[in-house]
């Protein structure tokens, strides 16, 4: 298994490329199930999450090709896959390829709406959580689907279609918002999603469905209204930059000092973050095609943030804010409130010398005046690179263990930074 090699103290200066977003290529991919023609998106990311939902796609008959810049090519700015589905040859997603990813669940949505049924292993993905699908059960159900769980599949069908209907989600979902949105376009009459998802992902699925012949408002604010329309075609749709890869850059960047572009990426994608980055003493101002993020010698304020739906602080940036936090000067406090056993970094982060106690959903943070090197495990994808931005100011070496969690959402983490001046390597074994 890969290891992740640091030595810390050196600061980071220079410009790192932020590639398209995890979260956004997922769900885009996924809608290459409710057409069959092509669907071709730019500027997606190489990362393992991708290479598994190719695999998962695949098996419903899902073709690919790609084309453009490759992997391997220094600035590369991500690549353009075709995806077509021709044909759909299997509604099922078994669970040998959906208990590795969380968003492989969201298949469901195009395939009820395409093929009126769908049978998908209940979901895998990072261990943060109970992360039921009661709310895609219910929103689905509003559609007119019947459902069933069975042998830990979830058996859907709709005889006749789906139908639109209003439904309002009990609780914020990203992944609910974007599997009603994709089946609701596909749905005889109109559908209103209330309390949806406001994440700029959502967003930018409705803009590659509308460019595929939706009839998609309002998304990217809390109520979006779908006119279903008979059939989708295909289009063409550039990946959104992944705000959570240029927050933690941000983040990365703050802690060690120094003075980084953040290249391909925009600061209104992630503006709570960068407002918690300023008070926390760093400059950050957006530049043409990005940001760029300097500490120079200002002291680390202690800043408290509560983890919130968009446009509030990401939760998927909470286990780096706090590394961050392990160097303030004085004491911090962060809320997490959306997932409930988000905190698996503290005890890894206190290896390196952290001082954090935990009472239930807030964790307390005493900022120290240093960190020491030591080897440290990953336990989800945040959680590891929480441990990356720590060894990058450690004192000495600090081994990630069990980098695939890595892998999942950050491409090319050692070049990326090692070419702004840290001392990172991977050991292969
Ligand atoms: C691939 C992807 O885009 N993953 C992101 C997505 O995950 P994901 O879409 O899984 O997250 P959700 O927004 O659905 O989860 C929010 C909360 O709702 C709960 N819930 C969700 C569905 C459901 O049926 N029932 C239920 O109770 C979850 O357990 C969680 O407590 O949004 C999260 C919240 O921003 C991010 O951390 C993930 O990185
Ligand atoms: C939690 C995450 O991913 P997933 O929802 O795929 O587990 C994440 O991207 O931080």
């Amino acid at each position: 298994m890969d290891r992740i090699r640091i030595k810390g103290g050196n600061r980071l200066v220079g410009t790192i490329p932020i590639s398209g977003a995890k979260n956004a290529a997922l769900p885009l991919m996924i809608a290459s199930l409710l057409t069959d023609d092509t669907l071709t998106l730019e500027n997606v990311p190489h990362l393992a999450d991708v290479e598994q939902l190719i695999r998962i796609l695949g098996n419903h008959g899902v073709d690919y090709a790609v084309s453009g810049k490759r992997i391997g090519q220094s600035g590369t700015s991500g690549r353009t896959i075709h995806f077509t589905a021709r044909t759909i040859i299997d509604t099922t997603a078994p669970y040998e390829l959906v208990s590795k990813m969380r968003a492989s669940f969201w298949v469901i949505g195009p395939l009820l709406a395409r093929m009126h049924q769908a049978r998908v292993s209940l979901p895998g993905g990072c261990a943060i959580g109970t992360r039921p699908v009661d709310l895609f059960i219910e929103g689905l159900q509003a559609l007119g689907a019947s459902i069933d769980i069975e042998n830990g599949y979830v058996a859907a069908s709709a005889k006749g279609g789906l139908r639109g209907a209003r439904y309002r989600f009990p609780k914020v979902s990203v992944g609910a918002t974007h599997v009603l949105m994709m089946a609701a376009s596909l749905a005889k009459g109109e559908t209103v999603i209330e309390n949806a998802a406001r994440e700029p992902e959502v967003a930018d699925l409705a803009e590659c469905l509308n460019a595929m012949g939706a009839k998609i408002e309002g998304a990217g604010t809390s109520t979006i209204r779908i006119q279903g329309v008979e059939a989708l075609s295909g289009a063409r749709h550039r990946v959104l930059p992944d705000r959570i890869e240029t927050g933690t850059y941000a983040m990365a960047v703050a802690m060690t000092g120094g003075d980084v572009t953040l290249e391909n990426t925009r600061a209104d994608l992630l503006e709570k973050a960068l407002d918690a980055l300023r008070e926390a003493g760093a400059a950050v101002e957006p530049v043409a095609n990005g940001i760029r993020v300097s500490r120079n010698g200002a002291a680390l304020r202690p800043v408290d943030v509560v983890t919130d739906p968009f446009p509030g602080f990401p939760t998927d940036l909470q286990a780096q804010f706090m590394a961050l936090m392990t160097r303030a000067e004085g004491t911090s406090q962060i809320t997490e409130t959306i997932f409930e056993n988000r905190f698996m970094h503290v005890q890894e982060l206190a290896r390196l010398g952290a001082r954090i106690s935990l009472a239930g959903q807030v964790a307390r943070i005493e900022g120290v005046p240093r960190l020491a090197g030591a080897p440290v495990m990953a336990t989800d994808l945040r959680a590891s690179v929480s441990l990356v931005i720590a060894g990058l100011v450690a004192e000495g070496e600090t081994v990630v263990n069990r980098v695939y969690h890595l892998d999942r959402g950050f491409e090319r983490l050692e070049e990326k930074l090692g070419n702004c001046g840290a001392e990172i390597e991977r050991l292969s074994s």
